[in-house]
């Protein structure tokens, strides 16, 4: 909870003799926010004070840059002290503080950008969104689903994918309308929104603000808006307008004659005919140097005429118990949730199903005709033919490890979006998100890796002397695939950027391959850096897989090809080992993930 929140705590009345409120009002008082950059400090927000107010649509307008989307910020909780930054003033709920957790169980927040799934249709958003945040049966739930579907009227599209870079999907209108509804099936009572129309056409943008009006009006809840440029038939929606110039008000209150009337005071006359709204922005652009010039007459006239009566009305907001709304699931449910929606997505990608099916097939044929039928122990082997099978026993272990590996270090950073804002929205733990994940990622993790063993094993001719061998080798090459699986995790978790994770991947790749004892023996490693080779899954899988295959009792072999390599542990030490890394590399993500989650919020 911020500083400024802590400081108001000894005032508020015990909350057993509060009354529970079925509305919200959100003040702000004096609000300073002030970030540090390369040229020194910039205040962003210079001390404003005011109201967002219940059953209201509460407009912020203002030129670009003004402020606005920082202001909503503030207030959503999602700009707090910190290191770089630093806010000053109280902000309060139906005049409570209130940290994060606690808004998200009051209060929504709808950002610019859509963050949806480009694979999940409308419908299954708001079912996701359903299932999570409400209370009630499977089939209420479902009612719910199809009410908001109905209210929004997406129900032409309910079944189309959103879409996205790959997928075609529905139209920018409907996207919005979707991140609209996917807050409002949880009847938050307040619901902040950043620029909710940008990019739609006006008969669009209309039809959200009106939607957004019946929401505030008949429900008597909460919305606060930033809008830029808004039409006619907009503007006579609003019922509180707030006006922001240089991180300053300049505005607070309605947006009929009384807007007009105290412009009019401060030398600024509406023209006749002409819409406020295009009049007030054209008073307000930055870009117009007379414009800037004149900021000081309307911050004086705002001082003057409109300050005060703000802070009266933040003094007069009753105190009431703030309304809870959010739903508190179970461990298991959150993670059946997060595992079916998982479960979806990998099966509509066809880069994460189809795709990789048809790379474990191929490249495993591949290695199979080019190491066709190997000279095995009865064929008077040379050296070369044992360093041939040393060869493909090394690339069965790169393949599975890599096969699993490129496709993981994108798990977390291409749907961090959609983490970040539904773990902020506490619909789940970044626990049960971390293993609602890996239920579904591990299944291709374990198949395709089967399915290559069993296509490279007969057709290269590794030994089959007993049943045993190859089930050894065909779970090393499923260990290998989960060492993927789990670097993969921690190269996504630790960098928040999917460039430079993918980027660093064959950083990390390359001392494992050196240090695994192909290319160079395992005993002449110098000892500063050797170390390596007990960090490096490859190793592990190359010994276990080279110990299951040579079965050197003198025949066959000129020399013992384990000794040779000199690997003196054992197929099991070398698994158990492989079983430690895999849950370290797991374990690690899962903290990086916590880690990266507190960093970007
Ligand atoms: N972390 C930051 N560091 C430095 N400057 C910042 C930071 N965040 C925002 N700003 C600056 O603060 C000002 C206000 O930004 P904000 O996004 O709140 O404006 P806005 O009114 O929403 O603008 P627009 O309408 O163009 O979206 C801008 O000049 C922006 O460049």
């Amino acid at each position: 909870m911020s500083q400024i929140n802590k400081k108001l705590s000894p005032i508020i009345a015990p909350q057993n003799q509060l009354p529970i409120a079925t509305k919200v009002n959100i003040t702000f008082k004096d609000i300073k926010y002030t970030v540090k950059t390369s040229k020194g400090p910039k205040q962003l927000l210079k001390g404003v004070s005011g109201i967002c107010k219940s059953g209201k649509i509460n407009a912020i307008l203002g030129s670009s840059g003004a402020g606005k989307t920082t202001l909503l910020n503030v207030l959503c909780q999602r700009a707090v002290n910190a290191k770089n930054q630093t806010l000053e003033g109280e902000i309060l709920a139906n005049s409570q503080p209130y940290d994060s957790d606690k808004f998200s169980t009051f209060a929504a927040y709808v950002m610019q950008d859509d963050i949806l799934l480009e694979t999940m249709t409308v419908k299954e958003c708001f079912q996701f969104a359903a299932n999570l945040k409400t209370k009630g049966t499977a089939e209420e739930k479902n009612q719910k689903v199809d009410e908001m579907i109905r209210e929004l009227r997406l129900e032409k599209c309910q079944n189309t994918f959103i879409g996205g870079l790959f997928v075609k999907g529905i139209s920018g209108g409907e996207k919005k309308r979707t991140s609209i509804g996917y807050e409002l099936i949880s009847n938050p009572s307040c619901i902040f929104l950043d620029e909710p129309t940008s990019g739609l056409d006006s008969f669009t943008a209309y039809s959200i603000i009106h939607l957004l009006s019946n929401y505030a009006h008949n429900n008597d809840k909460t919305v606060t808006f930033t809008i830029h440029q808004p039409s006619t038939d907009i503007w006579n929606l609003f019922d509180h307008i707030i006006l922001m110039v240089d991180g300053q008000f300049i505005y607070q209150g309605d947006g009929k004659q009384n807007i007009i009337n105290h412009f009019s005071s401060i030398g600024f006359s509406c023209p006749i005919k002409s819409n406020p709204s295009d009049y007030l922005m054209s008073i307000m652009h930055g870009g117009s140097e007379v414009n800037v010039k004149n900021y000081e007459k309307y911050f004086q006239g705002y001082k003057n005429k409109l300050e005060q009566q703000a802070i009266k009305e933040i003094k007069n907001t009753s105190v009431e118990i703030l309304p809870h709304n959010s739903v508190q699931n179970s461990i298991l449910y959150q993670i059946k949730v997060l595992a079916e929606r998982q479960f979806k997505i990998i099966k509509r990608n066809p880069i994460l199903s189809r795709a990789r099916l048809a790379q474990a097939i191929i490249t495993a044929l591949f290695i199979g005709l080019v190491f066709l039928r190997m000279p095995g122990p009865n064929d008077n082997l040379s050296q070369r033919d044992v360093q041939d099978r040393n060869g493909v026993l090394f690339l069965c272990i790169i393949l599975s490890f890599m096969l699993q590996l490129n496709p993981s270090i994108l798990t977390f950073p291409s749907q961090r979006n959609v983490f970040l804002r539904e773990e902020n929205q506490k619909l789940y733990t970044v626990f049960t998100y971390f293993l609602g994940r890996i239920i579904v990622d591990i299944i291709p993790a374990i198949i395709f890796p089967i399915i290559s063993s069993l296509i490279l094993y007969w057709m290269v001719g590794f030994n089959d002397e007993e049943a045993l061998r190859v089930l050894t080798f065909i779970f090393v090459m499923v260990l290998m695939s989960l060492a993927g699986l789990a670097f993969g995790y921690l190269g996504g978790s630790a960098f928040s950027d999917a460039k430079v994770a993918t980027s660093l991947a064959p950083l990390v790749l390359m001392p494992f391959m050196l240090f695994a004892g192909l290319y160079k023996n395992a005993s002449d490693y110098a000892s500063w850096i050797g170390w390596i080779q007990y960090i490096s899954p490859i190793k592990y899988g190359f010994i276990a897989v080279v110990r299951n295959e040579y079965n050197y009792e003198g025949q066959g072999y000129i020399q013992d090809p384990v000794k040779q390599l000199n690997f003196t542990m054992s197929t099991q030490d070398a698994i158990y080992c492989l079983v430690g890394i895999v849950v370290v590399a797991l374990i690690l993500s899962f903290i990086f993930l916590l880690i990266l989650k507190k960093r970007l919020q």
